[in-house]
């Protein structure tokens, strides 16, 4: 099987700051692949790369063998890559249906298609799938700027899978969330992967999160990868450990 994302050589510098030295990685598809590390290992400089938000100093990525490098982050999204951000991206004028619905209209076509489509585009269906997933059927007719903090990050999510991508990028879907939803959060996540087989990267600090949800993880320290394994090799990696307690 061919990676989804190859990550090759990236580097990435701020003066003599170095965030990102030559950091490498495969994600395969269907696979949920985790990326942690202290505060300023680089994995904020590494994901906005990989985005088109920053432009590497060196190094190639690829998606499904196309090299994506320096597309910027409308082209990334119109070959199949969505993200989520720290902070919420969600219309809050809008309701929780409209926002989905808008979310995946910039891939419907030239203007005189979706001036002429029907009035969700189409798209009702999906985002009532996601409402459900998401179990925020009840709130979606409400603006999504009365939702609570916690129903608000989940519309965000459900936001970034209405174009249905091949590769969806998470930055730190947890910050901020109540504890009870987090373990909601990665239930609907596994789901979502199950039921399209999509690929997903994801920074996390919450290491519960993290460890239940994805198959592998990449823990990257001073900028370098310290090492890739699964849950379990992660947890039981000393050197790990210690770059933690060192933190
Ligand atoms: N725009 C910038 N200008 C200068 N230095 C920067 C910039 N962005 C990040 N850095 C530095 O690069 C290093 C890596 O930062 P980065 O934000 O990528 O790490 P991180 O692992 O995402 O941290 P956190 O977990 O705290 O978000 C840090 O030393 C940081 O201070």
């Amino acid at each position: 099987m061919n990676p989804i994302l190859s990550v090759k050589g990236l580097k990435k510098s701020y003066g003599a700051i170095q965030a990102v030295r030559g950091v490498s990685f495969e994600v395969m598809p269907g696979e949920i692949f985790g990326v942690i590390g202290p505060n300023g290992s680089g994995k904020t400089t590494m994901f906005n790369s990989m985005l088109g938000q920053i432009t590497p100093d060196e190094g190639q990525i690829f998606l499904n063998g196309k090299e994506i490098t320096h597309l910027n982050p409308q082209q990334l999204s119109m070959q199949g890559v969505g993200r989520t951000f720290q902070t919420l991206q969600v219309f809050g004028n809008m309701t929780v249906r409209d926002n989905l619905i808008v979310a995946a209209q910039e891939h419907r076509g030239t203007m005189m298609q979706r001036l002429f489509a029907p009035s969700d585009s189409g798209l009702g269906g999906r985002a009532d799938e996601l409402i459900d997933l998401f179990n925020i059927a009840h709130v979606k007719h409400k603006p999504a700027g009365a939702l609570s903090y916690g129903q608000q990050k989940l519309v965000d999510i459900a936001m970034a899978f209405m174009s249905e991508p091949a590769l969806v990028l998470l930055d730190e879907p947890c910050a901020g969330v109540n504890p009870r939803l987090v373990s909601g959060i990665a239930r609907m996540l596994k789901e979502l992967n199950q039921r399209r087989q999509g690929s997903f990267v994801v920074i996390e600090h919450n290491m519960d999160f993290v460890m239940d949800l994805c198959h592998r993880i990449l823990v990257m320290v001073e900028g370098e990868v310290m090492m890739v394994g699964t849950p379990a090799e992660v947890r039981a990696n000393k050197q790990v450990l210690d770059a933690y307690l060192g933190s």
